[in-house]
């Protein structure tokens, strides 16, 4: 045995002379015990899975393993994976890397290891390894990422600091939603350059973090926004209803089992606490850093979330315990909120979402109903260029949902508003400058109106008459 044994390796080392290749052996388990799992094993396997087996660019191998284990049978996607002994060739950098699956059953046992091994070519193989794992590890963290169940958490009753969750599944993505494209693609570049932006914040000394606050009417998209961006970034969702969180020593509670990687959203901060009144019977007392221990600590003892304590959350010394994090204020009004909240550090991006746009409206119209060019669709555009006609997302999504079986019938209803609205505003203004004009108070008989603003008067109320027979014409 010993003999054959001996034959058996000098056989190995002079093939391994004369080859031309390298081969590196990726075991799925390390140690003598093979117990602890080896994670360049699994990137190998996600790499190959999605890089090279389902890439339609090259033709898949001929033997693969198709599976799908029970707990996964909801989300019905089988796994491919190579099928041992079989194996698939990579280009990188102008050369061939063959990947090769092993899996051998170890004597006396019913034990199966398996291992994939890579070989390169001799003569490049110091230069090649070190840059392909680098790209194999770095596409494999991006697939990882990518295939990752999210969740959605919210904190529970207001006894306890805690976090209950369920899976995220929200349909809205950047490309569900109809938005200003400039706005969009501001919004997505900025995503983008965060979340690419670890050796940035690592080296301006910066917490890796952002604060992002949207502000619009209800059904302006604030909600939706919110879905899309964590649908881009792929990370989690903690939905922090302040209302339920007794103390700010809670509210530091729930932050901190917050995970990296996640969007942590308060929604209607306005009405969630009183911060305005709040801080400004505190104003006196609060220096430029707002976030001070002591004021926190009094405010516990009260047993109430402050101002103070949201400072804390957002960008006191505990905001940092993690890293790649976005906090989302949303309010239907901006002006209630204290502006020690918006500052840049804190709330680092404002996006005002309104009324519905003209790109937006024919967005909308095209997804829900399938109309891209229709006269009335024209008009209505017409009403939203003009200024006055003032439909948020939502309302439109909803007069659209209502007649998706008849498009013609959507966009005429969607014209047909809009004018109304448009009308409607009009007269709304008209009325003010007629109220204007006929007011006897001293302060604006003083002021006076002179033969322009009469015209601009007489202007409006020709142009309200017009839109009201168009109406009628519609
Ligand atoms: N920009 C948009 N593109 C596509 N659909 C939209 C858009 N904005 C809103 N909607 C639709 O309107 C519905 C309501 O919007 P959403 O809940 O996001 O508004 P919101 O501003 O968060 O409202 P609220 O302030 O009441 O929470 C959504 O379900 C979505 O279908």
């Amino acid at each position: 045995t010993q003999l054959l044994s001996l034959l058996h390796s000098l056989w190995q080392s002079l093939q391994d002379s004369l080859t031309p290749y390298s081969y590196f052996d990726v075991p799925e388990f390390l140690g003598s015990a093979a117990v602890e799992p080896n994670a360049l094993y699994r990137h190998v396997h996600l790499y190959l899975h999605r890089s090279l087996l389902l890439s339609s660019s090259s033709p898949p191998p001929p033997r693969l393993t198709l599976s799908l284990p029970n707990s996964d049978a909801a989300a019905a996607k089988p796994s491919v994976s190579l099928s041992p002994n079989h194996s698939v060739s990579d280009a990188f950098d102008g050369h061939r890397a063959v990947w090769t699956h092993h899996a051998d059953t170890l004597q006396d046992s019913l034990e199966e290891r398996r291992s994939f091994s890579l070989r390169l070519p001799k003569r490049h193989a110091a230069a090649l390894l070190p840059a392909y794992l680098a790209h194999l590890a770095a596409a494999a963290g991006h697939l990882e990422r990518s295939s990752r169940a999210r969740r959605l958490h919210t904190n529970g009753a207001a006894s306890s600091a805690a976090w209950s969750s369920v899976p995220f599944c929200h349909p809205s993505t950047f490309d569900t939603l109809a938005l200003d494209p400039g706005l969009k693609s501001r919004i997505v570049d900025d995503l983008t350059a965060f979340a690419d932006g670890r050796e940035f914040y690592r080296r301006t000394g910066r917490p890796w973090k952002r604060g992002y606050l949207l502000h619009g009417p209800p059904g302006s998209g604030k909600s939706s926004l919110i879905a899309a961006m964590a649908n881009h970034l792929r990370y989690d969702v903690f939905d922090l209803e302040l209302t339920r969180v007794n103390t700010n020593a809670d509210l530091r509670a729930l932050l901190i089992q917050t995970t990296n990687r996640s969007l942590i959203v308060i929604e209607d901060i306005d009405c969630s606490l009183h911060l305005t009144g709040d801080r400004g019977t505190k104003r006196r007392r609060l220096d430029d850093d707002d976030s001070s221990d002591s004021d926190s600590d009094g405010e516990n003892q009260r047993g109430k979330v402050t101002l103070s304590g949201l400072l804390n959350f957002t960008d006191g010394l505990w905001s940092c315990c993690g890293e790649e994090r976005i906090i989302v204020f949303t309010t239907n009004h901006v002006d209630g909120i204290d502006p020690a909240l918006l500052r840049p550090g804190r709330m680092d991006v404002h996006v005002r979402l309104g009324a519905c746009g003209a790109h937006a409206m024919r967005e909308l119209v095209s997804r829900y109903v399938g109309v891209e060019d229709h006269e009335m669709l024209d008009a209505a555009e017409g009403c939203i260029r003009d200024g006055g006609a003032e439909m948020t997302p939502a309302e439109v999504g909803e007069l659209l949902l209502r007649n998706r079986d008849d498009p013609d019938a959507a966009v005429t209803e969607l014209a047909v508003e809009m004018k109304a609205r448009q009308s409607e505003a009009d007269g709304l203004r008209w009325e003010d400058s007629a109220a204007e004009l006929s007011d006897e108070s001293p302060r604006k008989k003083g002021r006076g109106l002179g033969w322009e603003g009469k015209v601009r008067i007489l202007g409006r109320l020709r142009s309200l008459t017009k839109s009201e027979s168009g109406r009628r014409g519609v």
